[in-house]
């Protein structure tokens, strides 16, 4: 994908206008320090030709370049620390709207990006561009106007010594562009390399449990040495072309200064220039130099910025497949759901749930039984829109989940997995999502609602027991509880369950039983069952078997029905039902 120079302007254009008192106040600042760049070579050459003059002005003379010199320091102090200010401002809100983003894509693009891979693009690749941005101005602009004003003072002092300037710039910067687009995909094949490796790194250390436990850390390693190798290769050409390219100019540098000084050497051996006037090309074109140099480099920074950049656009570009209903709003309570002849799958040539209809009124509770890969999962799915159907349709309160706003719609499911999200944070903060609105009153009664007393008197910190990464400090069972608060506090219309399929020791299933009847309490509930007796109190069953209804109906007069699936399988037990 190429980016256009219009694609830079319009990036600055976007996260440097907010800031634009700093911006103006920084062009200022650059336009000070340019001024006394310029003007300190002419002193040097009033210097030199006044030589043989009286003492008391080339002391003065003196002073006041020991003077320009210190305020041009503070100048360039002063906006290089504004610069930096701007760029890292500026790369904060890139880094949020783009997390913003990724948080808002779809399942169907998560499921194709590992985490590792898209943490490189938010903050790896962002972090790239806060070079640019801080850099652009300050460096490129700066040192670009510092390039036309020497051009100029040159010229004013004698027009062949500019010609011969000029000339030099001009093809120094046709080869720097010639010489970039040779060696632009080089950084860009380094940063995918390192992405990928970053990526692989982090999806292995998820399931370091599962690695150490069946012995596969020799695959792991295998596979990260290549990786690194890969690595290695891109990182190492980078490097060489962008030494190639900064060497190709400092020559171009060295071959410009010789002319001068022969040019300079000729006209004055002809008394068609003084001393001075030498002296002072000789430093405007060393400072053409230190400028292109500088150029140069931020132009090599610029190519892995472009890399980065790229991605990121591309990120950016990535359309979400689950749009945004107009909106629907509904009461508060609980919501009837509806499937209407729903076919989907999770992929054209995969049919993972076909022609589900049923109905389930407003505050009773389903119990969705079928054997591993019925798609039990799938079918809650497509309830809170991870998915959108294929064919038919969901509703949720008689109104199509498509007409929802995404936000609006999920602020009125809440859904406990049997794998809780849990972070590093405090209990509160878990329990909470980091609303600090949510007052501890409020979660504490949350908790004796759900009969969480005795397990909540058992944190040592009470709320502000921190949990280990991942939540590891916590049992599968006391995993599921807090989800169950959590939700509780969420307050939703359609609660769903997915029941641990592990089997939980007899107090904690207790407790869990206890706080699932409470949580369902004025609700519409959906519980994915795995046991039997989870289904002990739900009003209907609905057995799915290869993504089609086997059936479905009351629960009461399923179980007295000889002749129904359900019926069997409360004969032959709970094995039948996860074979
Ligand atoms: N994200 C996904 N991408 C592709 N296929 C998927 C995805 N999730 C599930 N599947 C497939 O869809 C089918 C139904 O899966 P689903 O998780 O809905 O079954 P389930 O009945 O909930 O199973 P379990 O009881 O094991 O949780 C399976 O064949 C599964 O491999």
């Amino acid at each position: 994908m190429e980016l256009s120079f219009s694609h830079y302007m319009s990036l600055l254009h976007r996260y440097l206008r907010p800031q634009w008192l700093k911006v103006c106040l920084l062009l200022l600042l650059l336009a000070g320090s340019i001024g006394l760049e310029l003007y300190n070579p002419q002193l040097l050459k009033h210097f030199i030709d006044s030589i043989r003059g009286s003492l008391d002005s080339l002391l003065w003379l003196s002073l006041l370049f020991i003077g320009l010199i210190c305020l041009h320091q503070i100048l360039t102090t002063l906006a290089s620390y504004l610069s930096e200010n701007i760029g890292w401002q500026a790369t904060n809100e890139l880094r949020l709207d783009l997390a913003l983003h990724c948080l808002n894509l779809d399942m169907s693009f998560h499921k194709g990006h590992t985490p590792g891979e898209l943490l490189e693009r938010v903050d790896g690749d962002v972090a790239q561009l806060s070079d640019f941005f801080s850099q652009f101005i300050f460096s490129m602009l700066g040192r670009g106007l510092l390039l036309v004003g020497i051009l100029a003072v040159t010229f004013w002092t004698d027009g062949r010594l500019g010609l011969l300037l000029l000339a030099s710039t001009a093809l120094l910067l046709v080869s720097i562009r010639s010489l970039r687009g040779i060696t632009a995909p080089s950084f860009r094949a380094a940063r995918q390399a390192s992405a990928e490796l970053a990526s692989f790194f982090e999806e292995r250390l998820i399931s370091i449990e599962d690695i150490s436990s069946n012995g596969a850390q020799p695959y792991v390693l295998a596979r990260l040495n290549h990786l690194s190798r890969r690595s290695l290769r891109c990182n190492r050409l980078s490097g060489v072309s962008g030494r190639f390219f900064s060497t190709t100019v400092a020559m171009s540098i060295t071959l410009t200064t010789a002319a001068v000084l022969t040019l300079g050497a000729y006209l004055l051996r002809h008394g068609q220039m003084s001393l001075g006037t030498i002296y002072a090309t000789y430093t405007y074109t060393s400072l053409l130099s230190s400028s292109l140099n500088s150029i140069t480099l931020q132009l090599n920074k610029m190519q892995v910025a472009t890399a980065s950049l790229q991605r990121i656009t591309e990120l950016y570009n990535t359309p979400n497949a689950l749009l945004d209903g107009p909106g629907a709003e509904r009461p508060e309570g609980a919501l009837a759901v509806t499937f209407k002849q729903v076919g989907f799958g999770y992929s054209p040539e995969q049919s993972v749930l076909q022609d589900i209809s049923f109905e389930l009124a407003q505050g009773r509770t389903l119990g969705l039984l079928g054997r591993t890969g019925s798609g039990k999962t799938t079918l809650t799915r497509l309830l809170y829109r991870t998915y959108d159907t294929r064919e038919g349709a969901v509703l949720l309160g008689n109104i199509d989940v498509r007409q929802y706003k995404l936000s609006e719609l999920r602020s009125r499911i809440g859904i406990v997995t049997q794998d809780v999200q849990l972070f590093q944070a405090s209990i509160r903060d878990n329990l909470t999502f980091f609303d600090a609105n949510i007052s501890d009153e409020r979660i504490l009664e949350a908790l004796v609602h759900l009969g969480l007393t005795s397990w909540y008197e058992s944190l040592p910190d009470g709320l502000d027991t921190t949990l280990a990464p991942a939540g590891k400090s916590l049992s599968s069972g006391e995993s599921q509880l807090l989800a169950f608060a959590r939700v509780f506090l969420q307050n939703p219309a359609l609660v769903i369950l997915d029941e641990a399929s592990s089997r939980l020791d007899p107090m904690t299933e207790k407790l869990i039983e206890g706080a699932v009847q409470r949580l369902l309490e004025g609700r519409t509930g959906i519980i994915i069952a795995h046991h039997l007796e989870t289904v002990r109190h739900v009003d209907n069953i609905l057995i799915l078997d290869e993504g089609r209804i086997q059936e479905y109906g009351p629960r009461q007069q399923l179980a007295i029905d000889p002749t129904s699936r359900f019926a069997h399988l409360l004969q032959t037990g709970l094995t039948e039902v996860l074979a």
